[in-house]
C-alpha cells in the first residue's frame, strides 16, 4: 500500500499568499505565515518551492537542519542540484527533485522527477542506509504528482533540459496560442471565439498525440493536397518557426543550468 498524504500545511511570507491558499483550498490546508520550523516538524513530506536564490537562506535557517532530518524533501527549484541541497541539509534528509509546471493548477500538469543517483557501492564516503530511501518513497511521490497530472522519472542530468520543455513549456504553448488567436482575430473572428478555437485545436492536437499519434502524421493528414494549411505551414517554415521555438528550448535549459548558482 502507497502511504498517501492526508493533511497538507502550507508556509508562506505574505498575508496575500495566505489569504489566497485559503481562498483556494479552505481548510483543505493549514497555513502557515513564516511558521517554516513549525510547519517543517508537522511534516513527514517537505516540498520546497522558493525561488531558486532564496534556497541556500531557507535551508541553512535555524533549526531547519535539524527539524528536517528523517524528512524527505522534494525541491521544485529549477537549475538546484539535488547535490547542492543536501549538502545543506545532509545526509539525513532524503532530497529528490520535481519539474511540475502550471497545468499541475488544473490537474493537467507535466511533473519529471529525479532520485539521487546513489553512490558506487564501493563508496566508502557514506552510509548507504542514508541514502536508499524506504520502498514507499517512490510510490509515495509517484502518486503525490500523478494526482495533478503526468508523471515521469528521469536521470537528474536531465532535468535542465525538462524544466525548459515542460517547466516553461506552458509559457511558450501560449505565444503560439495567442499568435493563432491574433490570426483569426485579423481575419474578422471575436477574440473569445478566435481564443477558443485556438486552445480547443491546441488541446485537441496534443491529445491525439498523448493517444499515439505522430505530429507529422497529424500534419500531414490536414494538409489537403493544393488547400489552404500546406499554404500556412509554408509561411510558417519561411519564419523559422522550428528552429526559433527548438532554440528557445534551448536556451531556457541554458539558463534553467545556472539558476541555482544565482544568490
Ligand atoms: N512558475 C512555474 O511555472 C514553475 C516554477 N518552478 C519553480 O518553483 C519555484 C517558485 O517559482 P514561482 O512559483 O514562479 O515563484 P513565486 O515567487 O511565485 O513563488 C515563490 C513562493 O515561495 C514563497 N516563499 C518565498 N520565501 C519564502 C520563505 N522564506 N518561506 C516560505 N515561503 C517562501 C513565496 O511566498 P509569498 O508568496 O508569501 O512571498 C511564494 O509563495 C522556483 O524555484 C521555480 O524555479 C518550477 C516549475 C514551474
Ligand atoms: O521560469 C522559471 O525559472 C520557472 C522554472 C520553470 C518555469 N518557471
Amino acid at each position: 500500500t502507497v502511504p498517501v498524504p492526508g493533511r497538507f500545511l502550507a508556509c508562506v511570507t505574505r498575508q496575500e499568499s495566505a489569504d489566497r491558499i485559503k481562498s483556494t483550498y479552505g481548510d483543505k490546508v493549514e497555513v502557515f505565515l513564516h511558521g517554516h520550523l513549525n510547519a517543517v516538524a508537522q511534516s513527514d513530506i517537505v516540498v520546497l518551492g522558493c525561488k531558486p536564490q532564496l534556497c541556500e537562506e531557507i535551508l541553512t535557517s535555524k533549526g531547519m537542519k535539524e527539524t528536517l532530518k528523517g524528512k524527505l524533501l522534494i525541491s521544485v527549484l529549477a537549475g538546484t542540484t539535488i547535490k547542492q541541497i543536501q549538502d545543506l541539509v545532509g545526509p539525513e534528509t532524503f532530497v529528490i527533485r520535481a519539474m511540475p509546471n502550471t497545468p499541475c493548477k488544473i490537474r493537467q500538469g507535466m511533473t519529471v522527477i529525479s532520485f539521487p543517483t546513489p553512490p558506487s557501492p564501493s563508496s566508502s564516503t557514506v552510509d548507504l542506509a542514508q541514502i536508499v530511501p524506504s520502498p514507499s518513497v517512490r510510490p509515495a511521490v509517484e502518486w503525490i504528482f500523478s494526482q495533478i497530472g503526468r508523471a515521469v522519472f528521469l536521470d537528474e542530468k536531465q532535468l535542465d533540459a525538462c524544466t525548459a520543455l515542460s517547466g516553461s513549456g506552458p509559457a511558450f504553448v501560449c505565444v503560439m496560442l495567442e499568435a493563432m488567436t491574433d490570426g483569426g482575430v485579423m481575419m474578422g473572428l471575436p477574440f473569445t471565439v478566435a481564443q477558443e478555437l485556438a486552445a480547443q485545436t491546441m488541446q485537441g492536437a496534443a491529445r491525439m498525440v498523448l493517444e499515439g499519434s505522430h505530429a507529422a502524421q497529424i500534419r500531414n493528414s490536414v494538409s489537403t493536397p493544393g488547400g489552404c494549411t500546406i499554404g500556412g505551414l509554408l509561411v510558417m517554415e519561411d519564419g523559422k518557426i522550428r528552429s526559433t521555438i527548438a532554440r528557445a528550448i534551448q536556451e531556457a535549459t541554458n539558463i534553467a543550468s545556472s539558476l541555482g548558482k544565482k544568490k
